[in-house]
C-alpha cells in the first residue's frame, strides 16, 4: 500500500515559541501511532530550531513504528544517530539561514562525504536514505553511495502553478520509477497537503509520504486525530484507484 510517515517538527516549533513544555512531540508521536502514522519522522537541524536532542532520544524507545531521523551529513547529527538508533536515516541537505529545506541533496558534489557516512550508519543496522531532487543523475549517485532508499524532493511539485504542474508531477514519476526499477525504496516529501497528495501517493513506485507543516497546521482547526486520518484516508484512495483493475 502507501505509508505515512508523520513528521512532528512544527509540534516541537509551537513548544520551543515559549522554550517550555508543551505540545509534547512525544505525545504527538505517539498519538500519531495511534491515528495511522506508519512512522514517526523527526528532522533535528543543527540550529535546534525545533526538535531537540532530548526529543529523538525520548520519542526513540517509546513509538512502535520507526523513527525516521532527518539530518545533515555531519559528525555531530551522525553520532546522535549513533546514540539514538533509528531505524530509518534520511540525509537532507542544510542551510542555516533557510526557512525551510530548500532542495535536494547534491549527492554528486558531496559523495565524499555522503558515501562513508551510509556505509557507516548501515553497518549499524539502519536504512538510509537520501533526500534529493527528481533528477536522474543524483539517483545514480545515491546508487553508488550504497543508500537503501531516496525520498524525492516534492517542494518544485508542491509550489506549482497550473502551468508547470504536469511537468513537475512527470518528473517525479520519472525518478520514481527509475529508483525503484534499480531497487531503491522510493519515499517523497515536502510541502504536500490535502490538495495536493493524491497524484503523489497514486504514484505506485512510492511506498511512503513524509509529511508535517501542512498536517499540524490543519490540527490547529481540525484536531491532531482527524488531521493526521484524513491525510492518510486520501493516501489511500489515491493509491487503490491507481492500481484498481481497469
Ligand atoms: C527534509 C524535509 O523536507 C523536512 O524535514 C522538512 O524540511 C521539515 O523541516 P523544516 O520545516 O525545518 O525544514
Ligand atoms: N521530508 C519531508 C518531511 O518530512 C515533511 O515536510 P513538510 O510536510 O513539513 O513540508
Amino acid at each position: 500500500m502507501i505509508e505515512l510517515g508523520v513528521n512532528i517538527d512544527h509540534v516541537a516549533t509551537i513548544r520551543q515559541a515559549r522554550r517550555g513544555h508543551e505540545p509534547d512531540p512525544l505525545k504527538a508521536a505517539l498519538l500519531a501511532e495511534e491515528y495511522g502514522a506508519d512512522a514517526i519522522t523527526v528532522h533535528v537541524r543543527e540550529d535546534r530550531r525545533h526538535m531537540q536532542d532530548d526529543d529523538v532520544r525520548r520519542i526513540r524507545p517509546m513509538i512502535s513504528t520507526r523513527m525516521n531521523f532527518e539530518c545533515a551529513v555531519v559528525e555531530e547529527m551522525i553520532r546522535l544517530v549513533e546514540e539514538v538508533k533509528p531505524q530509518d536515516v534520511c540525509f537532507v541537505p542544510e542551510r542555516r539561514e533557510e526557512v525551510t529545506t530548500e532542495g535536494g541533496l547534491d549527492v554528486i558534489g558531496g559523495f565524499h562525504l555522503i558515501a562513508p557516512a551510509v556505509a557507516r550508519l548501515k553497518d549499524q543496522g539502519m536504512r538510509i536514505s537520501l533526500f534529493i531532487d527528481p533528477d536522474m543523475n543524483q539517483i545514480e549517485a545515491a546508487l553508488k553511495c550504497g543508500a537503501d532508499a531516496i525520498e524525492l524532493h516534492t517542494g518544485s511539485y508542491a509550489h506549482a502553478n497550473t502551468a508547470t504542474f504536469e511537468y513537475e508531477l512527470a518528473r517525479i514519476r520519472k525518478a520514481a520509477n527509475f529508483g525503484a526499477a534499480e531497487g531503491l525504496r522510493v519515499n517523497a516529501g515536502h510541502g504536500l497537503n490535502y490538495d495536493n497528495v493524491k497524484p503523489i501517493a497514486a504514484i505506485e513506485t512510492i511506498a511512503e509520504l513524509n509529511i508535517g507543516h501542512s498536517i499540524v497546521a490543519n490540527s490547529v482547526f481540525m484536531g491532531w486525530e482527524a488531521a493526521i486520518k484524513k491525510m492518510k484516508e486520501l493516501m489511500v484512495t489515491a493509491k487503490l484507484e491507481a492500481i484498481r483493475p481497469r
